[in-house]
């Protein structure tokens, strides 16, 4: 399993023009692909963040790759792994290494996480106010009834059983309103979960809290409402003086083990969610699940723009790990189907579940057709990074700043 060629692809996916409080999803979203290949020819590999920065880490490791077997690499990059600038890059080199280990010694990757749990992994639909423009078979959603109608279609397309708003994008008292819409019209089992990613001072969020009590029980949370550990704290400190034992997640405030551990001292997390794309890769993220059991808090998994061998990765440690409490979060159905790397097709999602493949490594391999075309597309492109604030001065509101409710 010695690793004889480390390929780098670059390339930008379609992306619709959806909103969040850092501002407007840009037409084209960047992505990473890497391929390990040993000697043998077995092709293991990953999915990660795009654009150059994440392409240059990955390129400065090379020395340390080529060379390697496989089934080692990630011992002989510890040294590494303290330094957060390379978590990202050493979790592609996981994911393509367990990838390559598994396709050479004919085992899944959840086998190598120690087995599955379960086979299929539920996932969550992600609605977005969004824009009309673009190609996206989703129309414009700027209204609460709007954002309904999103979500009425994804659940249609994808039978998702429960919900998460991408929230802080307009006033707090209509976001409310969205919430209690969607409860109205999906009934009263769909678990529902709100983001307006850090953009409520603590008392907004108390009051979003106390206004959604009821609508966010049973399964769902309140997400990432205000900016750092302390706001955090404090806004689980306000409801509980309220009496409301209403879960904050954090994907903002919680990034890793470190952080995990300042905010369960504040009690300011109650639900992790982990993202094997920066927390260190698949067994970082199956260890996240033990000591989410320890400390007594939920899992639960962030997603970003992706395709097919992301959300493969993501379904494996999913299914591999028990202590997983909710539904992952994904963007795939943002994705045009025609877009995607996969070789094997697009990853179904159904009943808003997604089979974990049993076939060897992650069980997909790559179009590489459809990469080249993605490839061309970044290279035509001046775009190097994600800017979501660039994209509204362009098409939205040229003085749009980021709004503090
Ligand atoms: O839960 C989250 O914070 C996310 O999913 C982050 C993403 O970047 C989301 O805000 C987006 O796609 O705009
Ligand atoms: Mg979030």
């Amino acid at each position: 399993m010695q690793i004889r060629h480390f390929r780098i692809h670059s390339f930008a996916i379609s992306d619709p023009p959806l909103r969040s409080s850092f501002g407007l999803h840009a037409p084209l979203a960047l992505r990473t692909v890497i391929e390990l290949e040993s000697a043998d020819g077995v092709i293991g590999i990953a999915e990660t963040h795009g654009g150059s920065g994440p392409a240059e880490t990955l390129e400065s490791l090379r020395p340390q790759v080529i060379g390697q077997d496989a089934s080692q690499l990630m011992a002989s990059l510890t040294a590494l792994r303290s330094q957060s600038k390379y978590r990202t890059a050493l979790s592609a080199l996981e994911v393509a290494a367990l990838d390559l280990v598994g396709k050479t010694v004919g085992l899944p990757v959840h086998a190598l996480l120690g087995g599955k749990v379960r086979e299929e992994v539920p996932f969550s639909a992600y609605a977005f106010y969004k824009h009309a423009w673009g190609e996206s078979k989703y129309g414009e959603a700027l209204t609460p009834e709007g954002l309904v109608t999103q979500v009425q279609e994804l659940i249609a397309d994808y039978g998702f059983g429960s919900v998460k708003l991408k929230a802080g994008v307009l006033e707090p008292d209509q976001e409310i309103e969205t919430i209690r819409l969607l409860r109205q019209t999906l009934g009263p089992t769909v678990p529902l979960r709100i983001d307006p990613n850090c953009v409520w001072s603590v008392a907004t969020s108390v009051r979003v809290g106390k206004a959604l009590q009821a609508e966010l029980s049973d399964g769902g949370y309140l997400e990432d409402p205000a900016e750092g550990m302390a706001d955090m704290a404090a806004v689980r400190a306000g409801l509980l003086a309220e009496g409301i034992d209403m879960p904050l997640a954090s994907n903002m405030a919680v990034v890793s083990f470190e952080t995990l551990a300042e905010a369960h001292k504040t009690d300011a997390c109650q639900v992790v969610l982990g993202d094997h794309h920066y927390w260190g890769g698949l067994r970082a993220v199956a260890a996240l699940g033990r000591v989410c059991e320890t400390l007594g808090v939920g899992l639960s998994m962030h997603s970003n723009s992706h395709l097919g061998v992301s959300l493969m990765a993501m379904a494996h440690v999913a299914a591999a790990t028990p202590q997983l409490s909710y539904a992952c979060d994904t963007h795939y159905p943002w994705q045009s189907a025609d877009e995607e790397i996969v070789a094997e097709g697009r990853i179904p999602i159904v009943g808003g579940n997604v089979r974990v493949s049993d076939a060897p490594g992650l069980g997909v391999t790559l179009n590489y057709d459809t990469l080249a075309r993605l490839k061309e597309r970044y290279e035509a492109s001046p775009i190097r990074a994600r800017d979501d604030v660039a994209e509204m001065h362009q098409h939205v509101d040229p003085h749009w700043q980021r709004r503090r409710w």
